[in-house]
C-alpha cells in the first residue's frame, strides 16, 4: 500500500487530472500503478470518469482493484521502461476493451521509474496514439524484416481476423523474415497453394496476392515470408525445438507455436487467433503488439509525430 504521503501527492494529481479532463473534453482516466491505494476514494474523486487502472507490475495490485470494483488490468510482463509502461498500457487498454478508439484520456504515470506513484500527467487522443505506437513499435523491432515488409504482413493479418471468410471466423500465421531456417524448422501440413508461382506473384506488396492469401488462409498451417515480403511457402506446420514459454492463459498450440519459431529463429511470428481476431506480433518468444479487433479502425501506418502533451516514447519490450 502506497503510504499516506504518498496518496496524498497521487490524489494532488487525481484532482488535476480532473481539471485536465475538463479542459480537454477527455472521458476517461488511465492510471499507472506499481502500488496499491485507497481504491474507495479514487472511485469518490473520479466518479465522472471512466477509470482504468493498469497495474505495471503486480498481481496483486491487479487483484485488489478488481476487487475494489475498479476496472483493472495487468500489463502481460513487467516493462522497466516507464515510456514503454504508458505505450503498453494504451495497447492493453484497447486490448481489454475498457477504452474505445476514439477516447480522449488522461493518463497518470510515473516517468522517473524510481518507484513513485504518480509525477507526470498528459492528455491524448486515443486513436492518434495508437497510429503512432504502432509504426513506431514494428519500426523498431530488432529485426532485419523491412518496416515495409512488416507493415504489409500486420495489416493483412488483421483485415484477416476482422473479415474472417465467409462470415466465419479464420486464425491463421505469417512467420516473416530468416525464412530458410524456418523452412528447416517447419513441415508441409497440406496443400501448398503458393508452390509453382512466380516470386512476382507471391509478394505481398501486391494486391491480388494478398487477396489470394486471404482465400487460402483458412486452411491449416502456417505462411513463411522472406524478409521481401515474398509468400514462400503456405500450410506449413511449425516443427521447432521446445523452448520454454511462458504464454497467456488461454493461448493454444498455434500461439505456442507462433512464440516458439520465433525464439528458435530470428522471424517475426505474426499470429491472427482465431477465437478473437487478436493479432500477435511474436519475437523472441514473447508478445511484442497486439492489435485487437476494436482497435483496428484505428490503425494508421504513419511516422510519429511527437506532441508536446505526450511523453518521448520508445518500443514497448513484451
Ligand atoms: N505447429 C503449428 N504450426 C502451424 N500451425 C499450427 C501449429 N499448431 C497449431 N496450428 C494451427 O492452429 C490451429 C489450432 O489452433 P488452437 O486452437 O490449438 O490454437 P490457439 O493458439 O488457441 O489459436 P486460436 O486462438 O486461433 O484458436 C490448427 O488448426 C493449426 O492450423
Amino acid at each position: 500500500m502506497l503510504p499516506a504521503k504518498e496518496q496524498k501527492n497521487f490524489f494532488a494529481f487525481v484532482d488535476a487530472s480532473q481539471k485536465l479532463a475538463k479542459a480537454t473534453d477527455s472521458d476517461a482516466l488511465l492510471v499507472l500503478l506499481e502500488r496499491e491505494l485507497n481504491w474507495a476514494r479514487l472511485s469518490k474523486k473520479t466518479a465522472n470518469l471512466e477509470v482504468l487502472v493498469v497495474a505495471t507490475h503486480s498481481e496483486q495490485v491487479y487483484q485488489s482493484a478488481i476487487e475494489a470494483e475498479v476496472k483493472s488490468v495487468l500489463l502481460e510482463s513487467p516493462i522497466i521502461d516507464p515510456r514503454d509502461q504508458l505505450a503498453q498500457a494504451v495497447l492493453a487498454s484497447v486490448a481489454e476493451a475498457h477504452m474505445k478508439s476514439g477516447s480522449k484520456l488522461i493518463a497518470l504515470f510515473d516517468s522517473s521509474g524510481d518507484g513513485d506513484a504518480v509525477d507526470t500527467i498528459t492528455a491524448f487522443s486515443l486513436t492518434e496514439k495508437l497510429g503512432r505506437l504502432t509504426a513506431r513499435d514494428l519500426r523498431q523491432l530488432k529485426t532485419n524484416v523491412p518496416l515495409e515488409t512488416l507493415k504489409v504482413v500486420v495489416d493483412l493479418a488483421v483485415a484477416i481476423g476482422r473479415e474472417g471468410r465467409e462470415g466465419k471466423p479464420i486464425g491463421t500465421m505469417f512467420v516473416v523474415g530468416d525464412h530458410r531456417k524456418v523452412l528447416e524448422q517447419s513441415r508441409p501440413g497440406g496443400y501448398d497453394s503458393v508452390k509453382g508461382y512466380n516470386r512476382k506473384d507471391r509478394s505481398l506488396h501486391d494486391g491480388k496476392t494478398r487477396e489470394g492469401i486471404k482465400e487460402v488462409a483458412q486452411l491449416d498451417g502456417m505462411f513463411i515470408v522472406s524478409a521481401d515480403g515474398t509468400v514462400e511457402a503456405s500450410a506449413r506446420i511449425i516443427d521447432t525445438p521446445p523452448v520454454e514459454i511462458t504464454m497467456t492463459k488461454g493461448l493454444g498450440s498455434r500461439h505456442f507455436a507462433g512464440a516458439a519459431i520465433s525464439k528458435n529463429t530470428k522471424a517475426i511470428a505474426v499470429v491472427v487467433s482465431q477465437s478473437s481476431g487478436t493479432v500477435r506480433i511474436f519475437q523472441d518468444g514473447e508478445v511484442v503488439l497486439r492489435i485487437e479487433p476494436l482497435q483496428r479502425a484505428a490503425m494508421k501506418w504513419k511516422k510519429p509525430v511527437q506532441t508536446s502533451a505526450v511523453p518521448p516514447e520508445t518500443p514497448p519490450e513484451a
